[in-house]
């Protein structure tokens, strides 16, 4: 994996520490999210992307979807007070270090986890503004995109719209690298400070090129485009795993290089279950870069 351009085959992955111990003082991560029934995507991707990065994962569930690889058959969302009850439960007892947003549903929602974010001073919040499903089903109402905007991205460390999403959000067609930029630039002026732009809805493609704005500067984070159908839950697992990089107590560069390894080798590697498309693969990144738990004698030990 290089920044700018590369590939990630065959590098060690130099960013990730071990942790101190897998007990006292382990990082906790907190999603806030939907169910996915499916398993791919929402909570139940983060919590196994969490595991698989040694962190603790928990969660504050935003809605249940009824869903597998071939689509979104229902959605029934948690009430707003539910969310708050699950948030303080974590907050006021496991002080997540880090804490994820996906899907959120409803603008009554997106003010009580805004409310909640702003309560709890959190520091590392890394949003992504999953919007709508692969297959079209609407994951957040089209009222809610203005709450998005206006009360959680001014809190927000770093958002991680796809393109269709910064398309969504900042009402622009998005269809060359500039055109991108200027997206990036118009998201960053809500206030949140960094931007990423991911680029797996870019098509025709031989690099998936994710843009990183911090407010001043580009930086783009490139890998193989991989040819697969199983992409359900892509988006959830990169934003996973930047958020457990953030908890490990990663710079936000290095994090976004762990979530970009993370994702190819979810990819590279597939699972090929259920008969549309399918979810990606969380034990990826470990089969390809090895064991977390045995192979590092020491926290001064560079991880694989
Ligand atoms: N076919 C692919 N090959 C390589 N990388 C990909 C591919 N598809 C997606 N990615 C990468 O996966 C990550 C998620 O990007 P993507 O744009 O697919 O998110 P998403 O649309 O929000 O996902 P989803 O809605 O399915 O959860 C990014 O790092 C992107 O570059
Ligand atoms: C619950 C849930 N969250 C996010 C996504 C986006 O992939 C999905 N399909 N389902």
């Amino acid at each position: 994996m290089q920044r700018s351009s590369g590939t990630v085959a065959g590098e060690r992955d130099r960013s990730l520490s071990q942790p101190d111990s897998l007990g006292p003082g382990i990082p906790v991560a907190l999603t806030i999210a939907g169910s996915d029934s499916g398993g791919g995507a929402g909570i139940q991707a983060d919590l196994k992307t969490f595991q698989e990065l040694a962190v603790f994962g928990t969660s504050a569930l935003t809605a249940v979807t009824a869903q597998n690889t071939k689509g979104v058959h229902g959605v029934h969302p948690i009430p707003a007070e539910s969310v708050t009850g699950q948030i303080d439960a974590v907050a006021e007892d496991l002080f997540p270090a880090a804490v994820k947003t996906g899907m959120l549903f409803s603008a009554e929602i997106i003010e009580a986890v805004a409310e909640r974010a702003a309560h709890y001073g959190w520091q590392n919040l890394v949003v992504d503004p999953v919007m709508i499903a692969k297959g079209g089903a609407r994951l957040l109402q089209t009222e809610a995109i203005q709450a998005l905007t206006a009360r959680l991205l001014p809190l927000a460390s770093v958002v991680t719209p796809n393109i269709p999403e910064a398309e969504a959000l900042t009402g622009r067609t998005i269809a060359t690298m500039s055109e991108r930029k200027e997206a990036a630039r118009h998201i960053h002026s809500w206030g949140v400070r960094h931007v990423v732009l991911k680029g797996g809805h870019a098509g025709n493609t031989a690099q998936a090129i994710d843009l990183l704005y911090d407010g001043s500067g580009f930086t783009e984070f490139a890998a193989p485009w991989v040819d697969t159908r199983h992409t359900h839950g892509t988006g959830c697992t990169f934003a996973a795993a930047l958020t457990a990089g953030l908890a490990r107590g990663m710079r936000l560069d290095e994090a976004l290089l762990l979530a970009k390894r993370f994702i190819q080798s979810a990819l590279t590697d597939p699972l090929e279950i259920g008969s549309g498309h399918g979810p990606t693969n969380h034990w990826g990144y470990n089969r390809t870069y090895g064991d977390l738990y045995r192979i590092i004698p020491s926290k001064e030990a560079v991880i694989l």
